[in-house]
């Protein structure tokens, strides 16, 4: 697998991970970090609650989610929260979808590769210390812009494998607090998942998160109300 050790303009380190699978490490400050997870706080007090999502052969997933935009359940989106509660999605705000043009221009060489993203959903995963998350591909959007996705909080395990099947050859790359993760282009597919946190790499004090990891994945549905 090629890895690619390249500088972006603020200075930051940018790797590789396979084609268009890009690692930002430390691409967020602090003081974004806390305002997002204050941002997450608000969306998992309502309207819809964040809940351990059911699958439909009957397992449940350890990590929690609360999503905005379009709410995703096993296998698609829709408006409003059908296997929890029945309530409408908050709106994703404009100021989010700034932040994922921002992520794809620097983890780009080519400046306009945030030029017309306009992400419409974000997953808000919460992963206390035994959470994790099998090895999935990213499959229910009808559109193959792609995926952003910002970490807080504990260091995980993020297993980046390829578009075939869920086995190797795959990268393990460390996700810690404030990265960025952008996976498009001929890796927009590839299945990928979480296989551990460590637990207490946090800085609660610098992230007002106490304790466990948030992931947000910023992602294009493809869809309208007409088709949702
Ligand atoms: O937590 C992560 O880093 C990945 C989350 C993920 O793959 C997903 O929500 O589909
Ligand atoms: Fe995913």
């Amino acid at each position: 697998m090629s890895t690619l050790p390249l500088f972006d303009p603020a200075g930051g380190q940018r790797r590789e991970v396979a084609p268009g699978a890009v690692h930002l490490p430390g691409w967020l400050p602090a003081e974004q970090q806390r305002e997002l997870v204050d941002a997450c706080r608000g969306w998992a007090a309502g309207p819809v609650p964040m809940r351990h999502t059911r699958l439909p052969r009957g397992g449940v997933m350890s990590v929690q989610t609360v999503c905005i935009g379009w709410h995703w359940s096993p296998y698609r989106y829709t408006r409003t929260a059908v296997d929890c509660g029945g309530g409408r999605v908050a709106d994703f705000p404009g100021w989010l979808a700034e932040l994922g043009r921002q992520a794809l221009v620097d983890a780009s060489p080519d400046p306009s590769a945030g030029d017309g993203y306009a992400p419409d959903t974000a997953l808000v995963n919460f992963y206390d210390a035994r959470a994790v998350m099998g090895m999935h591909q990213d499959k229910d959007e009808r559109c193959d812009a792609p995926v952003v996705s910002l970490s807080i909080g504990d260091t995980c395990v993020f297993r980046f494998g390829n578009t075939e099947h869920r086995g190797r050859p795959w990268t393990d790359v460390e996700l810690a607090s404030g990265d960025l993760f952008v996976f498009g282009g001929p890796s927009r597919f590839a299945y990928h998942g979480v296989p551990r946190i460590r637990p207490g790499t946090g800085d609660p004090a610098a992230t007002g998160l106490a304790a466990g990891r948030l992931n947000i994945t910023l992602r294009v549905t493809g869809l309208s109300d007409s088709t949702g």
